[in-house]
């Protein structure tokens, strides 16, 4: 059988304010996602038997753990569920890992979003989006984003209320320490800032904001000092890169992204980049924006 090849996408957060928490346990936030054109690939084949398989890139975790195997498994059960398909649903993954894990780039999240995407095509099962993004919920917190295929989006709730953003692309530095950041521990630590005010901006300007400057003076990432704590060597790469120019962690670590507003910038963290420990890495990457994207990379 022909086998179908799929891009999955990582994201950062521009900022990310931990708003409040919910009686489970999670946490309300209001963050900036957007895409970039660093990706994961999957290659996906139907099975007649009505197994599923992941093979390639393990993750570091047991096959049954991994994102996109479970995001296969519940799309099964969901569909036998709400007698959606009579159809044996069986498939082979094959995953490719190029982004890191435990980054904050949600890769995860991404390769889970990409199988719910390409295995309701696959298997005919005409679920909306709606439908998948609560189904990814389950998975994770950054699921529903990858699912909703927009580039850039506010998000409020846990990350699954989504208001999509039209955000420029830009070029952008990803610097990462070769350090795994377990998000939970990040969340669940005593000292997180957890009451920052909601944003009193409207969608509009907060596009309007973002065009000037992504890095707005008046947005944080609450989850940094945490993650500082946690992971010293987190907030090394961060002091040394934001003398260079403006620099913000994304999700809850360990990746630091810069953003040159002037090729003074972009020069300086060139040379910066060629100074760097050979064990940080450091990427160059795109945002993706809703122009340089036709809808159907996923
Ligand atoms: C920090 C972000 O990356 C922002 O993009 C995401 O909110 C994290 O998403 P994620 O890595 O998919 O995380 P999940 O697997 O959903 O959650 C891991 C753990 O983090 C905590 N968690 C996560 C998201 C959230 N809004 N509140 C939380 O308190 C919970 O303890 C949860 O058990
Ligand atoms: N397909 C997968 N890709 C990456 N990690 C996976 C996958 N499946 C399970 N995991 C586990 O999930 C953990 C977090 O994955 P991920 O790389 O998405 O985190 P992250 O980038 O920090 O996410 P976020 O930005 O949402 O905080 C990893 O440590 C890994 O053990």
């Amino acid at each position: 059988m022909p086998h179908t090849v799929y891009l999955s996408p990582a994201k950062i957060n521009w900022f990310l304010h931990v708003t409040g928490q919910r009686d489970d346990g999670y946490h309300t936030l209001e963050t900036v996602f957007q895409q970039i054109d660093w990706y994961d690939t999957l290659h996906i084949q139907l099975r007649n038997d009505g197994n599923i398989h992941l093979q390639g890139d393990s993750c570091g975790v047991a096959i049954e753990t991994n994102l996109a195997y479970r995001a296969a498994v519940a799309l099964k059960t969901f569909a036998h569920q709400h007698n959606h398909s009579n159809d044996v649903l069986g498939a082979d993954i094959h995953l490719q890992k190029n982004i890191p894990t435990g980054a904050g780039l949600g890769g995860g999240s991404s390769n889970a979003a990409t199988v719910l995407l390409a295995l309701n095509q696959l298997w005919h099962l005409n679920f909306s989006h709606s439908q998948l993004q609560s189904i990814g919920l389950k998975l994770g917190a950054d699921v529903p984003f990858f699912v909703s295929e927009h580039p850039a989006a506010f998000a409020q709730g846990i990350g699954e209320q989504l208001s999509p953003l039209d955000l420029p692309k830009r070029e952008i530095l990803l610097v990462n320490p070769n350090v795994h950041v377990n998000t939970g521990a990040v969340f669940t630590h005593p000292n997180l800032p957890r009451q920052h005010p909601a944003l009193t901006t409207s969608l509009f300007e907060l596009q309007q904001q973002l065009h000037e400057q992504p890095f707005q003076a008046q947005h944080r990432n609450d989850l940094e000092s945490v993650t500082f704590e946690l992971s010293p060597e987190v907030k090394m790469v961060y002091n040394a890169l934001q003398h260079v120019a403006p620099t913000r962690m994304s999700g809850s670590g360990s990746t630091l992204v810069a953003c040159p507003m002037s090729d003074d910038e972009s020069a300086a963290l060139k040379a910066w980049v060629a100074n760097a420990p050979a064990h940080w890495q450091c990427r160059w990457a795109n945002t993706i924006s809703t122009q340089s994207t036709n809808g159907d990379i996923l």
